[in-house]
């Protein structure tokens, strides 16, 4: 029978040798190596990295998978937006001025560390030596200073850069590649060399107007998008972890802010969270707590349904991806950790060699974006509903008289205008009462022409503010968004270190048990012996299963039989057929499953067929052994 996934993962990965065995079968390499390695080269190429062709094809699978089932089958709205942005439009966003992270200067060597991670990785080196004397020459630390470490690294993206100085200078924390102090931590723009939205979020929200036309104005619904990002990282030194250019796939989801039920809810509200919420992390808890999400969310651990159901969507995404359950965790964001109108935020965090990583993001995000967007440009970005019954409203308006207006203010009279139509009612009332009293209102306007205006004063006889009653028909308001944002490399590296093993009898060969919708290839065809009726016998097969639309590659090289299935088994590939002497009498051949080693013979067309229902998972290898007969007696190894 073949292993299963929690009998695979036994053990810690180690990662030099697993990182050597995804290079030499190329899913990534570093990206302009030969010049990095050329004397006069002076570039920077840290986190740049190049996919290969097993790496290329793991990463359009995952994609396909998403797309299924986020897209697919929740009918949400894919878009392809422009990655190039327009300076204001990121300024209005607030990535120009908010998406910092906190930096230190190493001032001798001039490496830029950032500290939240400077921090982190210090003292888990010192906990690592200090507690398992990996270093003769270390102290043993004390229970004290064990628990206090412990307590920092539980709550550390909870440190400002204030508290990132205060732990630094405390704990005596330098630069570990150099033993040199490091400067205070200073923000740091993760953007601003880019030019280039650090998400594909943008492009989402400022279709909004047209993407609820395209939905016949339908609330709730979800738009989505899958593109490269760019993020001018400052110390990428995770592998494919932490990288600069990466692929993001995002929903965001439009939902009334008053009514955030899902639909869908009872498809997922019984399944179990792993989940490490705010309370548990300030207690200093690392080991998270097994929750129904419908449980977490009448306890409002979880904020809302809708956020609840993306959640349990996740989670089944991941699942269906090959992720370990046992190496998954949700980490709820600390308050001062999400921005001031985030609602609340989880992260999907995978356990692999580097610590719990982020993998995707999940967060209620308000209707921030979509009102920042519509005050600047003017765009009204609001749900109309029809009222089951009208309601009498009293209702500010106000008018600029446009005759003085136009004369007086010129160019900057349109963006006066627009600023005064995105006024909500209470900023209005404030206004009335300031023109009733002093006969001046200050309007708060985006920078004017002149390049310092942010305020206009605006006198009785160009504004007139007025209370009216309106008999409502409709009800209008902009959007909350929940936005789950997936960072495919990511997922892709903890997937293979989560399928990493190697043969308990020959630690050398490597496997990756990937699932096989996932897999790179899904079938090695391989001729028995070099014997040259074999070999078309082969490509006949391959022909096949090209025809049957199943990946296939042919190795009819001289290297034996068990080196060449070892080779396969490093990219993940699931099916191996061989086709020998008997094939050549009664057209059967065998089929080997990698997990197992164990092979089963049939007909060309039968085995064809059962390597077609294994890969869309409508049968199970124990299904197919149960069908064919089991080729029992032989070592792969001895095949030859
Ligand atoms: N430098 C990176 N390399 C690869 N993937 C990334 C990187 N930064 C973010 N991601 C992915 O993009 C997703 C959304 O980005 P988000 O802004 O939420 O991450 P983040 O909070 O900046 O991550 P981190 O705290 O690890 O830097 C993350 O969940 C992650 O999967």
């Amino acid at each position: 029978m073949a292993p299963t996934l929690s009998t695979l993962n036994g053990d810690q990965v180690d990662r030099s040798v697993f990182e050597a065995v995804l290079k030499r079968r190329l899913f990534f390499t570093e990206a302009f190596e030969i010049y990095r390695l050329s004397p006069d080269y002076k570039g920077d190429n840290r986190g740049l990295f190049d996919y290969g062709p097993p790496g290329c094809a793991l990463l359009a699978n995952i994609v396909d998978v998403w797309r299924t089932h986020f897209v697919l089958e929740e009918n949400m709205l894919e878009v392809d937006c422009t990655v190039i942005t327009p300076a204001q439009v990121l300024k209005t966003s607030g990535h120009v001025d908010k998406f910092a992270d906190w930096m230190c200067k190493d001032p001798v060597k001039g490496d830029y560390l950032r500290a939240d991670h400077l921090v982190e990785n210090v003292l888990k080196a010192r906990l690592e030596r200090g507690t398992k004397g990996l270093l003769k020459d270390s102290p043993r630390l004390d229970e004290a200073t064990i628990a206090e470490y412990n307590g920092i690294l539980a709550r550390i993206d909870n440190y400002d850069g204030d508290g990132l100085a205060e732990l630094i200078k405390q704990h005596d924390i330098r630069n570990p590649e150099t033993n040199n102090e490091v400067l205070p931590p200073i923000p740091f723009n993760l953007i601003r060399a880019c030019l280039s939205p650090p998400g594909t979020a943008q492009g989402q929200f400022l279709n909004f107007k047209k993407l609820l036309d395209c939905n016949q104005g339908v609330m709730p619904f979800a738009s989505a998008s899958i593109g490269k990002c760019y993020r001018n990282e400052i110390s990428p030194r995770s592998g494919l972890l932490r990288v600069r250019e990466f692929l993001l796939a995002e929903i965001e989801h439009y939902v009334d802010p008053e009514n955030k039920q899902h639909e869908r809810f009872s498809e997922v509200s019984g399944l179990s969270l792993p989940l490490l919420d705010r309370e548990m992390q300030l207690s200093g808890k690392t080991t998270p707590r097994t929750m129904t999400i419908k449980q977490a969310v009448e306890s409002s651990v979880i904020d809302n349904e809708t956020l609840g159901y993306f959640l349990g969507r996740v989670l089944l995404l991941l699942l269906k991806l090959g992720i370990d359950p046992t190496k998954l965790r949700f980490r709820q964001h600390m308050a001062n950790e999400m921005a001031h109108y985030a609602r609340d935020c989880w992260d999907a965090e995978l356990l692999t060699s580097y610590g719990w990583i982020e993998c995707v993001g999940c967060a209620d995000r308000s209707a921030y974006d979509l009102t920042v967007h519509s005050k600047h440009t003017g765009t009204p970005f609001v749900v109309r509903e029809a009222l089951p019954e009208p309601v009498k409203v009293d209702e500010w308006q106000a008018t600029l008289n446009k005759k003085l207006a136009g004369p007086r203010f010129k160019q900057d009279a349109k963006t006066i205008q627009t600023a005064l139509s995105a006024l909500d009612q209470p900023t209005l009332a404030t206004l009335s009462a300031q023109l009733t009293a002093t006969g001046t209102a200050t309007l708060t306007v985006p920078l004017l022409s002149d390049g310092t205006t942010t305020t206009v004063p605006l006198p009785r006889d160009l504004l007139t503010i007025t209370k009216s009653t309106r008999l409502l028909t409709t009800r209008t308001y902009t959007p909350s968004v929940i936005e789950p944002s997936f960072g495919i490399g990511r997922i892709l590296y903890s997937l293979l270190e989560h399928v990493y093993w190697s043969r308990p009898d020959d630690p050398a060969r490597a496997v990756l048990s990937l699932p096989a919708a996932l897999a790179p290839t899904k079938v090695l065809v391989v001729p028995l012996s070099a014997n040259a009726q074999l070999t078309p016998l082969a490509h006949r097969l391959a022909a096949r299963l090209r025809r049957a639309g199943i990946a296939s590659n042919v190795d009819a090289s001289s290297a034996g039989i068990g080196k060449r299935y070892a080779r396969n088994d490093e990219v993940g590939t699931p099916f191996g057929v061989t086709v020998d002497f008997e094939t050549l009498r009664d057209g059967s051949v065998t089929l080997r499953e990698r997990d197992s080693m164990v092979q089963v013979r049939g007909g060309e067309e039968e085995v064809v067929g059962a390597v077609r229902a294994l890969v869309e998972g409508v049968e199970t290898w124990e299904g197919v052994m149960a069908r064919l007969k089991v080729v029992v007696g032989k070592k792969e190894d001895e095949e030859e």
